[in-house]
């Protein structure tokens, strides 16, 4: 349609015979700028239709906010397409709604895309729909206002992620994917083979053993870039990652994944617990504080009564060992269960706390992987999970064993050799933790099940597209 345009303090501005417009804006700026007055085009979906006499109200979202744009329509621009779910271009004039809105008086109007909804377009702006029912809509469901905000604080959280690691000089590290060690020794890895008859057969020439052909040893997708994180801090210092892990796990519960983001940082010259908690809390209340400044609307968006911000961001995590814990629940009746801590105890225990978070710290070393420091009373480890509300377990970590031969005695497999000569040349003392992304997000948005918490997640039997 622009068959010119021109550069004012370099914004694009395009004119044909009738009309001078600023060019294509995303909705976030439109709004941020607020230039009433100027005549603007701007794009997205239909997302509520208000049918008047002499007018049609249309909100109009892009998915780079939480706000909507109001457009008004005079009765002769609105066509049969023009409809919820319909995603336009419309031209108009900034201004002000009597109620001092930003607004926008249309001008041009077109349709670009229709949304047939007889033709069972699943989402209702006069409806509610659960969080439930829009799963089934992986495809289509980031048009829902809970999904994308949820998706624009992940965005958010991330980048926060990375801001505080780069002001506290963390070296970010990207650990593999595949790997041939299983970090946690839970059994719940993925093993990985090639999808291909004639490599599988050239590979087979050489070693017969189907579980080995493709790196020469079995490979797994990973679990943890832990152990890959502490050969890198014993060179370069303080390292974190944030990437795609993986766990074959058969749960379908609201709180697991097969697939999940996992932030892990590993502190160089860690010598106690005590660190390396802190480190954990500066950084959750960071996020919790940075999120709140950046994404306000979002939270808004997804629950307005729940998403206040939480009563402990001015108070200290609170710490109890894990002996301490297991008194706790005793005394509050829960059944006893042998091996470790689990959900509904991990719950109770938060709101022993009122709902502040708490390390359980020192845990009895057969329940705890291989790589972690033996406590001085040699049966318990120096391991903690932090437990918060909604999720329970949020953060595990732990200082390692440095002790060349205590981990010689502990290591798994020869295959970690590697692992094991860290402790050899120049070793230093370190601890590190894991924090999955989802659950955090779980945490930061009141959010129940995880599966909401990123775009496409993958759970048993939940991996069609
Ligand atoms: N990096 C960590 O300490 C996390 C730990 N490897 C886990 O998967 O729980």
């Amino acid at each position: 349609m622009a068959s010119h345009f021109m550069r004012k303090n370099n914004i694009k501005f395009y004119f044909n015979a009738d009309r001078i417009y600023r060019r294509y804006s995303v909705i976030a700026s439109v709004i941020k700028e607020a230039n009433v007055g100027e005549v603007t085009e701007v794009k997205g979906w239909v997302k509520n239709l208000r049918v008047q006499k002499e007018l049609v109200f249309a909100d109009i979202s892009d998915g780079s906010c939480a706000k909507k744009l109001q457009i008004v329509i005079p009765k002769h621009l609105k066509t049969d397409e023009l409809t919820y779910g319909s995603s336009v271009r419309v031209i108009g004039k900034l201004s002000k709604s009597p109620r001092g809105q930003l607004e926008l008086a249309a001008e041009d109007v077109k349709v670009l895309g229709e949304c047939v909804v007889l033709d069972g377009y699943p989402f209702n702006p006069r409806t509610t729909h659960s969080a439930e029912y829009i799963r089934q809509y992986l495809h289509l469901r980031c048009r829902t206002n809970y999904i994308s905000a949820l998706l624009r604080i992940r965005n958010a959280v991330s980048k926060h992620i990375h801001n505080y690691f780069d002001t506290k000089n963390y070296l970010h590290i990207h650990t593999p994917i595949l790997t041939s060690n299983d970090c946690e020794g839970a059994g719940e890895v993925f093993k990985v083979l090639p999808d291909n008859k004639d490599t599988i057969k050239a590979m087979m020439q050489q070693d017969k053993n189907v579980d080995n052909v493709y790196f020469g040893s079995k490979t797994f997708l990973t679990v943890s870039g832990q152990l890959h994180l502490e050969a890198m801090c014993r060179g370069l210092g303080n390292v974190y990652t944030l990437g795609p892990t993986f766990r074959a796990e058969n749960s379908r519960s609201r709180l697991h994944l097969s697939e999940f983001y996992m932030l892990e940082a590993e502190l160089a010259f860690c010598e106690n617990l005590e660190d390396l908690q802190s480190s954990i809390e500066d950084l959750l209340k960071y996020i919790f504080i940075e999120t709140r400044n950046t994404n306000e609307d979002d939270l808004y968006l997804i629950d307005k009564e729940k998403n206040k911000p939480p009563t402990w961001l001015d108070k200290k995590f609170i710490t109890i060992t894990y002996t301490e814990a297991k008194d706790i629940l005793k005394r509050k009746g829960l059944p006893d269960t042998e091996d470790g801590i689990n959900k509904e105890q991990e719950l109770a225990l938060v709101a022993h706390c009122d709902n502040v978070p708490v390390f359980i710290v020192r845990w009895p070393k057969e329940q705890k992987s291989f790589y972690m420091k033996e406590s001085q009373d040699n049966t318990k480890v120096e391991a903690l999970d932090l437990l918060a509300p909604i999720t329970g377990e949020i953060v595990g970590g732990s200082l390692r064993e440095d002790d060349y031969k205590k981990l010689k005695l502990k290591l798994p497999s020869e295959a970690l050799n590697w692992y094991l000569e860290l402790r050899k040349f120049g070793n230093i003392p370190t601890g590190g933790y894991g924090l999955g992304l989802e659950r955090l997000l779980q945490v930061l948005c009141s959010v129940p099940n995880i599966k909401d918490t990123l775009p496409f997640p993958r759970w048993p039997h939940n991996c069609d597209m």
